[in-house]
């Protein structure tokens, strides 16, 4: 491909985006705004923009692609303003924003100007924000959600399409309603639950000083998701709000079964309860990768943790094996101790096992 792309919203999305499309078309020009000119000085120092740009008009001029990367609320204003500005016939704009009904209802002064508007989200990311973040494997396997209008030319889908192709992600076409409720059920309630288990957690302390230190192995996992941006998914819930309230009352009614079963003590009915979600969970596809990630762990028995974490690590640095995160588990009451070692995907995880089998006596196992 060929052309100039303005990527609006330097942060983690927006710069794995601007990298995707920078490894796949050598040709293009990349450049970039970000209202924090620190997000936009370091997203040029890094070389995931070629050009930094101070103003909205100076980027979308002459742009053949737009992408707008910014919180949901913020996407709102700059579509409206977007609307106002003179822009190339051929443009497509597009947004990564995780919510879409409210965002395609505000493309509406664009589109009636004449311009493309396809409403895009990719469903990989991470807890963390910033440029600083931004990789350009972040959506490789990924699904790519788009929810184009019905008039739009599918012409026009595969030319998004063909300048997103280095994202290596599984596109897919959902309406904006379907998308918000998918995502309100798979992404965006997850999260409110596991802010939930947080509060229910922190208020514990009043009864336990034990609790944050016990909380510390499985605890944390689950509710990793709890320590994404707050701005973040303030706006989101805002955006989603009439799936999100749905889906709270149907998470009331079931709560409300299940203290009517530990009432009446239904040892029969809570196994079914267990049993039937542990049924549907391990059929869910585990190779896939969902909006929320999964976590690649490998865990190794360590005998003195100081010393073993300095081998381990050394022989997958000499590997070229990145590691995500490291530490360990210290549930066990003898010498030996756990490590946790995370891994971006299933590839490195298993590079990883053979590497620390090839060269040390640690026994590991997937967990
Ligand atoms: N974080 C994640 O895992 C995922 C996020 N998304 C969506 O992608 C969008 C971006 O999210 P992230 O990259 O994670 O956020 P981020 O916080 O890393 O980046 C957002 C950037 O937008 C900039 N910004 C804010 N207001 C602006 C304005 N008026 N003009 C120009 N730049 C402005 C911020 O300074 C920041 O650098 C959001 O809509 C989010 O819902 C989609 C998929 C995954
Ligand atoms: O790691 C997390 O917090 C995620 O769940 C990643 C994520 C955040 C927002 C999205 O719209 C899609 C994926």
């Amino acid at each position: 491909m060929e052309g100039r792309v303005f990527v609006i919203g330097l942060g983690l999305i927006g710069g794995s985006l601007a990298l995707c499309i920078k490894e796949e078309h050598k040709e293009v020009i990349v450049c970039g705004y970000d209202i924090n000119e620190e997000q936009a000085k370091l997203a040029k120092m890094m070389g995931v923009i070629d050009e930094s740009v101070r103003s909205l008009e100076a980027g979308a001029r002459d742009a053949d692609l737009i992408i707008i990367s910014t919180p949901v609320t913020v996407t709102e204003q700059i579509l409206e303003q977007l609307a106002e500005l003179p822009l190339k016939d051929n443009v497509i704009v597009t947004d990564t924003g995780s919510t879409k009904t409210t965002i395609t209802d505000k493309a509406r002064s664009l589109i009636e100007k004449g311009t493309c508007f396809i409403g895009g989200h990719p469903m990989a990311g991470s807890h963390k924000s910033g440029v600083t973040a931004a990789k350009k494997i972040l959506f490789e396997n990924a699904f790519y959600l788009f929810t184009p209008r019905q008039e739009t030319n599918p012409k026009e889908i595969e030319t998004l399409k063909a300048w997103l192709v280095g994202t290596k992600a599984k596109f897919l076409i959902v309406s904006p309603e379907e998308h918000d409720y998918l995502t309100g059920v798979i992404s965006h309630f997850p999260h409110l639950i596991a802010a939930s288990l947080v509060h229910q957690a922190a208020a514990a302390e009043d009864h336990s000083a034990l609790v944050s230190r016990l909380a510390a192995g499985g605890f944390r996992d689950i509710t990793r998701i709890a320590s994404s941006s707050p701005a973040m998914w303030r706006d989101i819930l805002l955006h989603n709000r009439t799936v999100i309230l749905e889906l709270l009352l149907g998470w009331e009614n079931e709560m409300q079964k299940v203290i009517t079963l530990l009432e009446s003590s239904d040892a029969s009915e809570i196994y079914r309860y267990f049993d039937e979600a542990k049924n549907y969970r391990d059929g869910l596809p585990s190779k896939e990768k969902g909006a929320i990630p999964a976590f690649y762990d490998l865990f190794v028995d360590v005998p003195d943790y100081p010393g073993s974490i300095s081998e381990i690590t050394g022989h997958l640095a000499k590997d070229e094996i990145n590691i995500t995160n490291i530490r360990i588990l210290e549930t066990r009451e003898d010498v030996y101790g756990v490590l946790v070692i995370s891994f971006q995907s299933e590839e490195d995880r298993a590079r990883a096992e053979v590497c620390i089998q090839v060269n040390t006596n640690f026994e590991t196992s997937m967990g």
